[in-house]
């Protein structure tokens, strides 16, 4: 296959291993952009306000999802906090909740009842190896934490060392990962231990992130270093990196009406999302970072469909998902009925693989 020169290609229905659905009005535009997006198995962040801490949010609130999309699979993690004892992991476990989140305290969106001292979870991450429920690592340190000259990802990975060593049998996802070194330290790292990558870190770097708050997210992209090797890593095949949109809707009006520097941190890719790996790999092979021979249609179905649910311990899925061009255009936001909710979308304007369900 010759992925830029493609007009119709195939594949698998995507697994988004990471997204952020909101709630209330929000949730109701935002869940039937996952299938739009070519996705028919979620990983649900529970990043809510207040955030979900107990078992019966969590179901509540899968509930809730599910019947605004009753064909998508909704995985539902809790959210790490103090009250997220030992027993409330046997009960998430018998109760098909999957995963915990952990959020350092404060480091980005409602994440403020987040975790200041992982130590004091040891007990917890006790029981999740036990009852085999995953730990999802937003892995960064807070600023005031990083030695001068270190991205708040790298200061951050001794820790993912730490807890690994520790806990070998525990299911750790370092979610959303930016830089070379963070990929370093998953392959390091043994079976347990993986990591998503999402669609806007293989094409932003640092310079538009900082200064188009459509691409303000965290982690904040790196440089095209980082970048490329996060599209090296896409396309190498290793079964420990799979795809985690990390699509994070904020009202365009928040990102707009912000300060310079001041908007809510997170890229909206959800109802494009396929189409923007994709776009992400056709860039980097004009850039020359890959070959169309690295892209091939096995590696892409590894990455968007087969790793993330064979780490998740579920079947492959039977569906199929057809792309086709078309001369197709990113939209720039999508809205509600009534118009009263606008969300912007990552790359708007561009030219993309236009996608079906079959
Ligand atoms: O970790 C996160 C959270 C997310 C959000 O908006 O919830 N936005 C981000 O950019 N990163």
């Amino acid at each position: 296959m010759q992925l830029k020169g493609i007009q119709r290609l195939e594949l698998p229905p995507a697994a988004d291993m990471h997204v952020h659905l909101r709630q209330g009005e929000l949730m109701e535009l935002m869940v039937p952009t996952v299938r739009q997006g070519g996705v028919d198995t979620v990983f649900v962040m529970p990043n809510l306000i207040p955030p979900l801490t107990t078992v019966e949010q969590v179901l509540e609130y899968q509930s809730k999802l599910q019947s605004l999309a009753p064909d998508v699979t909704f995985l539902m993690s809790l959210f790490l906090h103090p009250s997220v004892t030992p027993e409330v992991i046997a009960k998430a476990a018998a109760s098909g909740i999957t995963g915990v989140k952990m959020y350092p305290q404060g480091v980005t969106t409602n994440s403020e009842s987040g975790v200041s001292n992982l130590e004091s979870f040891y007990a917890t991450f006790a029981a999740m190896e036990q009852h085999d429920l995953v730990l999802n690592l937003h892995g960064e340190v807070l600023e005031s934490l990083a030695p001068a000259g270190t991205t708040l990802e790298e200061a951050f990975l001794p820790t993912l060392k730490t807890l690994h060593e520790r806990f070998p049998k525990l299911r750790i996802v370092l979610e959303h990962c930016t830089t070379a070194a963070a990929v370093e330290a998953v392959k390091a790292c043994g079976p347990t231990v993986g990591a998503t990558i999402t669609a806007h870190h293989l094409y932003l770097t640092s310079d538009e992130a900082h200064c188009d708050p459509f691409a303000f997210c965290k982690p904040i992209p790196k440089n095209p270093t980082d970048r490329d090797a996060l599209v090296r890593t896409v396309v190498s095949g290793n079964p420990k990196f799979f795809f985690g949109s990390d699509s994070a809707p904020h009202p365009l009006q928040s990102k707009t009406s912000a300060e310079k520097g001041k908007a809510p941190a997170g890229v909206y890719t959800q109802p494009y999302v396929t189409q923007l790996v994709l776009l992400g790999l056709e860039e980097a092979i004009d850039r020359g970072v890959i070959t169309e021979a690295d892209v091939t249609e096995e590696k892409l179905a590894g990455f968007l469909s087969q790793f993330g649910r064979r780490f998740y311990k579920l079947p492959e899925s039977s569906g199929k998902i057809v792309l086709e061009r078309k001369g197709e255009k990113i939209p720039a936001s999508v809205s509600n009925k009534d118009g009263s909710i606008e969300v912007g979308i990552s790359k708007a304007g561009t030219e993309v693989f236009s996608l079906r369900w079959e």
